[in-house]
Order: C-alpha cells, then structure tokens, then sequence
C-alpha cells in the first residue's frame, strides 16, 4: 500500500500537428477580458509597426528631398509619435499575453492537479507518479511560455506578415509581384531544412531525458548507491550519458546553424534582388527614394515575420504535444466514482464488514488473482488479524475495503451496504487507516497529524499526541508540534513515524480502522509505546490488522491465515498452531518475539 518513491522524469513532449493547441481554448477564454485587451494591443502595435515604414518614407521624401524646416519637423515629429504608440502598445500587448499566460496556466495546472489526485489507484498503478508531475510541471511551463511569448510571437508575425504584404502592393505593385515569387522560392528550403532539424531535435531530447531519468533514479536511492561505494560508478555513467546528449546535441545545433545562415542567404538575397530592381526604378524616375525605403522597410518586416514564424513554429508544435498529453490526462475518467444517488452510511456506523466471495484481479495481471473467493465477516468491535506470506492478499483487502478497486466478482459491504452505492468519500471517512509506511509530508508534526481531522483544535492533536504515546518524542523536537519534520519524515525514526500515523488515524475517530503492522524492527521502548499506541486507537473499533507481531495476534479475536488470495485457517492462536499448518510455520518464522 505504500507508494514507491518515483521520480523519473518523463521525455519532453513530442511534437502534435497544432490544433491540439485548440484545447486550450476553453482556459484562454475563461479569461476574455486580458485576451480582447491582448488582441487590441496587438492590432495597435501591429498597425504600429505597419505606419513606420510610411512615416519613414514620408520623412524621406517630404523632409529631406523637398528641404522644408516646417515639413522636416513634422516628418520626423510623424515619425516619433508612431514609435512612441508602437512602444505603449508593444507594452501593453506584452503584459497583457504574459498575464494571460501566467493565468491560463495556473487554471489548467489546478484543473490537472484536482482531476488526477481524484483519479482511481488502478490509474495511478498504470502511470508513475514522476511522470504525472512532469505533466504538471515541464508540459505546463512549456504551454507558459506559449502563451505568454510563443503564440504572441506566431499570431503577429501571421497579423504583421499580411499586413506588409498587404502594405507592399499598395507602395508598389510591380516590386510587390516581383517579390512575392521570390518569396516562396526562399521560404521552401527553409522549411525543409527545419523539418529535418525537428527529427535531430528529438533525439536529442531524448538523450537528454535519458540522462534526467538516470540521475533522478539515482539520486532517489543515495544510500543503495553509497553502501555499494558506487559513486564513482554512478559519477561515470551519468557523465557518458552527459556526453552523449551533448554529442547529439552538438549535431541538432550544427544543423540549426545551417538553416539559420542558409535561411539569411535566402531571405536577404531575394531583398537584394528586389532592392536591385527597384535601385533602376529610381534612377529612371519611377519611383521617388523615399517609395523604395518605404517598399524595402516592408520587405524587411514582411521577412522578419516570415522567420520568427519558422523560429517558434517547432516550440508551437512541442507545446501542442504537451497540450495533447495534458488533455489526455484530462479525459481520463475515474473508474471508481460515487453512483448517482448514493446511499448513506448509518450514523453512527456500526463497523460490520462482509467480504462476500471477493474475486479481484489487479488490471495489469488478469490471470493472477489477488483474492479469489474470499468471504470474510467482521463484526463491528471485532479485532480480526490477517496473517499469511508476502503476495497473500492481505494489503488487497484493505485496498477492497477503501474501494481503491472493484472486485471483478462478489460484493464488500459496510453496515451491509455495498460498497458500490456508496459515495467513496463518505465510506473513506468511516475507515483510518494506519500503513505500514506512513507518509508524512514536509510540513510540521501538527498539519501531519491534523491530516486526520483538517478542523481538529490544538487541544485535540494535543490529546491525539497523548494518546499515541507520542508526547515524549514531540516534546524533545526542537520546536515541538511546530517542527517542520522534512520529506517523507526524513527527521523522525519508524517508530516515531507511526505514532504520528497513529495520532493522525487517532484524531480522524473513525469506526474502521485498518492497520498495517509494520515489519521493521524497532527498538524495545519504541516497540512498547507504539503497541500500547496501537491499543488506545483499537479500542471499540472494528479493527482488521495485517499482523507481524505475536502480541497482535495473541490479542486479536480472531486470525486469518491467507494464502495466494484465499483465506487457508481461522481460528485463535493456540488453535492454529495445534493445527501445524501455514500458520505454525509462519509462527516459527516470524513471530519467534
Ligand atoms: N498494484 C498492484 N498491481 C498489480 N499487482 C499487484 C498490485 N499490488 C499487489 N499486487 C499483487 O497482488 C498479489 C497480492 O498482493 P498484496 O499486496 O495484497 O499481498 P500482501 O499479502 O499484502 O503481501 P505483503 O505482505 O508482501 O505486503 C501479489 O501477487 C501482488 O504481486
């Protein structure tokens, strides 16, 4: 029941045709207001942008050519207005896409948290949690910086490429014509060349993935790696692997040079041409200089779109492979949902337990049954002790009860409820479960225990800290409840980690209480307080118990003996080993207390 530590990151997203960019639409618009001011902005500094080459032709022609004071004052005063409106509004638009991003995203990074922390254990089961936090974080980020730049960058370019070409017919259509046919001609190598470039780029990702995976696997198993004295082996590998991402990426990056000089022979070459051409035109008094500035500032700008375009069209498509994943993620349906009507649990719950010929599977291996026609009855106030080899089942029954999973066959019932009509939060509430591994999140001790009851007072976690036997403990920590206990607990001791699991499961007081006893060995004081624990949380609960220790079940009213997914004994202590069966065996191995 514990989860394994895994962080493995996940291979960057790979490229989608980017529609699936699409998907975003429905956060994009929950923000209307920034998006209408973004695109407001836009069309202003576009059409900014787009008065600039006239106003520059205008101060060519009017303000030197015609040599006037009061005409050049006014060319250049033309000229410095539209610049001032093009700097205000390239702010705006700035702001205004950066804030949408910031917002679009921590809309769909909250919409992805809340759907996947609902999701079914049998999801979670399928998909490592490292690459569920990727989702959440590399895909997300990738899809910030979309928003906030990349898309703003894509939409002007389209908007300020059709507008200069636009511009270009009306200041001369006989270059604009010329130019046009050039265009394509510089524009299909460029596309070609940064085809090929998305392939290196791939591989290249990956290589680097491979290095994240290894040194995330790595890192998360220091001490295996230091007990095997394996750094320098580990140092090694993570370096080869450094070295080969480099090596790759040392071809993706030669290859990005060579579309980049090839696309600027190409795209300045045609302008050239274009300049040439228009060059005679006013040397023959076709066209004033200041027409064939104007014409080339349009080209310049009508180009430079055509290439920021090309420059985040791969960051485009990447983003809309990130939002792909994510949106599959967001479809993704809960197998294990309340029904329409859910029935109540009795208050107070009794506590009555029936496992009614439980036939379970885990979806990944459907020819091996966890349980295979299990029946069990517990009595509300029962202590019931499972007992049986590691693979028997008994952590199944747990997940079973907390309708972590549905059993392909037979029914579980609380309060002789089945557990499929009842909504999965209500019967969670009337379960505590205490694991063999508890969690403790990195917070202080008293959000940790207060996880049992979210609206617990002090002086209830205070009791709960009694109760558990885990007042001395606490009291030695250097700031008592309000010590921050680090990652997975990484301050406490096993056995100061299961009082506060036991304090937490204390503090929630539900009338269903699982316990995993936990196999490692802890020292005798230890191991006394947290019995005794375990005792005060017992009492006048129904108590199902996966038993490692004798005085578990010498107390416990009744023993499971389990074996792959069957239940092989029942009985008391003294019966069972009379019987010299699994059970005496087990005894002799692993209750010799
Ligand atoms: N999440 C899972 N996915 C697939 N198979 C699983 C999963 N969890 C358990 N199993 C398999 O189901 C069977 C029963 O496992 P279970 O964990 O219930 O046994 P257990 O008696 O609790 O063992 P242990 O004492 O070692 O924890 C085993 O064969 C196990 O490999």
């Amino acid at each position: 029941m514990n989860q394994p530590a895994d962080a493995a990151p996940a291979p960057p997203p790979a490229k989608a045709p980017i529609g699936s960019l699409r998907t975003l639409w429905p956060f994009v618009s929950r923000h209307r207001g920034l998006f209408t001011a973004w695109l407001v902005a836009l069309a202003c500094s576009s059409a900014a942008t787009l008065t600039l080459p006239k106003a520059f032709g205008t101060m060519i022609d009017q303000g030197f050519a015609q040599g006037g004071g009061a005409a050049i004052d006014r060319a250049f005063l033309l000229l410095f207005v539209v610049a001032v409106a093009l700097a205000l509004a390239t702010a705006a638009r700035f702001y205004f896409v950066s804030l949408l991003g910031e917002k679009v995203v921590a809309d769909l990074r909250e919409r992805l948290y809340g759907h996947l922390v609902g999701l079914d254990l049998g999801f979670h089961d399928r998909n490592r949690s490292g690459e569920l936090v990727s989702r959440l974080t590399a895909d997300a980020e990738l899809l910030r910086s979309v928003i906030g730049s990349t898309m703003s960058v894509a939409l002007r370019s389209v908007v300020t490429f059709l507008g200069s070409l636009t511009m270009l017919f009306v200041t001369s259509p006989r270059l604009a014509a010329f130019a046009l046919l050039g265009i394509p001609l510089a524009v299909l190598p460029i596309v070609l060349g940064a085809r090929r470039l998305q392939k290196i780029s791939r591989a290249s990702q990956d290589r680097v993935a491979d290095a994240n995976a290894l040194a995330a696997e790595t890192l998360g198993a220091v001490p295996t790696v230091q007990a095997h004295a394996r750094e320098p082996y580990e140092r090694g590998r993570f370096a080869s692997a450094l070295q080969t991402a480099v090596a790759t990426a040392g071809r993706r990056i030669r290859a990005q040079a060579w579309v980049t000089a090839i696309a600027i022979v190409l795209v300045f070459g045609a302008i050239t041409l274009v300049l040439w051409s228009g060059a005679h035109d006013v040397a023959s008094g076709r066209m004033t200089a200041g027409t064939l500035g104007q014409f080339v500032l349009y080209a310049l700008i009508g180009g430079g779109s055509v290439g920021a375009l090309a420059e985040v069209w791969n960051e485009l498509q990447r983003a809309a492979g990130g939002m792909g994943r994510i949106s599959e993620l967001l479809e993704e349906t809960p197998a294990i949902s309340a029904p329409a009507a859910p029935t109540g649990l009795p208050a107070p719950v009794r506590g009555d337990i029936v496992l009614d010929h439980v036939t379970f599977h885990y979806p990944q291996r459907p020819d091996a049954p966890a349980l295979e026609d299990f029946s069990l009855h517990v009595q509300p106030g029962e202590t019931v002790a499972l007992v049986g080899p590691s693979g028997a089942g008994k952590s199944t029954v747990f997940s079973m009860l907390l309708r972590f999973h549905d059993p392909q066959a037979g029914q579980v019932k609380v309060d002789n409820v089945d557990l499929r009509q009842l909504d999965p939060a209500a019967l969670r509430e009337a379960i505590a479960l205490v694991p063999q591994h508890p969690t403790i999140f990195a917070t202080n001790a008293r959000d940790n225990i207060r996880y049992g009851r979210l609206d617990a007072s002090d002086a209830e976690v205070d009791a709960a800290v009694r109760a558990a036997h885990a007042a001395d403990f606490v009291a030695a920590l250097p700031e008592r409840l309000d010590t921050q206990l680090g990652e997975r607990g990484a301050r406490l001791s096993g056995g100061q980690q299961q009082r506060i699991a036991i304090a937490r499961a204390l503090l929630k007081d539900a009338p269903i209480l699982l316990l995993d006893e936990a196999t490692s060995a802890l020292d005798a004081q230890s191991e006394r307080a947290v019995q005794q624990a375990l005792e005060t949380l017992m009492e006048g609960r129904t108590t199902l118990v996966i038993a490692h220790r004798l005085a578990t079940v010498l107390k416990a009213d009744r023993i499971v003996v389990m074996d792959h997914g069957r239940i092989v004994a029942e009985g008391r202590h003294e019966q069972l080993l009379a019987q010299d069966g699994l059970y005496a065996e087990l005894a002799r191995l692993q209750f010799i207390d």
